[in-house]
């Protein structure tokens, strides 16, 4: 293996013949319970997110992309193939390495200590002394050798959070990272999976998130999806929409309008 770093495989141009990652009717389950439930997503590319609270299923539909693990049923695809596994880098939630080794002999499984450098590891620190956050930069090194064309991140830790989120911008494949929450990897994402208890709630582009909180002090108005909040009433309305503003207005009612932010609208209608 070529012992020099090849930056031009990991950040410049796109791999040749965009290659498409599919989950085709994916579930999956341990025992009698189902961890995962129907899944399906395609990623020509682009950069995912998968988003879900604790215990949605992120982990195990990062491993079964990976290639890692086999869904109970459905498939995981690569151009309508089997996945090839060197293809697809993985960067675990909690990587295991042997804590003795120097982060350099760690590289010697892959024979080219120099990509340590692409992510700002010393050579010499064992991964006894590393932080999670760095043990998950010594997978991507790993990774590096193969020119993957897609790049799986499972979760990022606050120490690795600006390495990766920089890594990700210039990465030149298709990046799926499953974190908690959207505010921060929101400027990283296109494309969005939400995930709630195994099973997809929202599946699509992020803009698709938008929506506006009305307020107004009008207890009695006539119309639906109204909650109380208070001595004021909240209507949630997607961005686009006017209907309720309109309403508002011909009824003479005053309001006040927020954007909601991806958060609260994953909170209030997808987690
Ligand atoms: N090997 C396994 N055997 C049995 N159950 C498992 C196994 N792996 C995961 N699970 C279960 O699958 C569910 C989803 O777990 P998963 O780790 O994918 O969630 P997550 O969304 O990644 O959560 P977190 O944000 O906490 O990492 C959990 O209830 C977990 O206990």
């Amino acid at each position: 293996m070529n012992t020099l770093v090849d930056y031009e495989n990991i950040f410049i141009g796109k791999p040749k013949g965009i290659k498409v990652l599919q989950a085709i009717d994916v579930s999956k389950r341990y025992q009698k319970d189902y961890v995962l439930r129907n899944v399906n997503l395609e990623l020509e590319q682009g950069r995912l997110g998968i988003i879900g609270l604790h215990d949605s299923g992120k982990t195990v539909l990062m491993r079964l992309l990976s290639g890692l693990e086999k869904p109970s049923s459905g498939k995981i695809t690569l151009d309508g193939r089997k996945l090839d596994r060197r293809k697809i880098a993985y960067v675990p939630q909690a990587p295991l390495f042997d804590p003795l080794l120097k982060a350099k002999e760690v590289m010697r499984y892959v024979g080219s200590e120099e990509y340590l450098d692409v992510v700002d590891l010393e050579r010499e620190k064992k991964v006894k002394d590393m932080s999670l956050g760095e043990k998950k930069r010594l997978a991507l090194a790993l990774s590096l050798p193969f020119t993957p064309e897609y790049l799986l991140i499972d979760d990022i830790t606050e120490d690795s959070k600006e390495f990766f989120l920089e890594f990700i911008k210039n990465f030149r494949g298709g990046v799926i990272i499953s974190y908690h929450n959207f505010r921060d990897v929101w400027e990283v994402i296109d494309d969005v999976i939400i995930l709630s208890k195994g099973r997809v709630t929202y599946k699509g582009n992020k803009e698709g998130l938008k929506f506006k909180i009305i307020r107004t002090k009008a207890l009695n108005i006539p119309l639906d999806r109204v909650v109380r909040e208070g001595d004021y009433v909240e209507i949630w309305e997607e961005f686009d929409d006017n209907f309720v503003e309109e309403k508002l207005k011909a009824l003479g009612i005053n309001y006040e309008v927020k954007e909601a932010s991806p958060d609260e609208v994953f909170q209030r209608f997808y987690a």
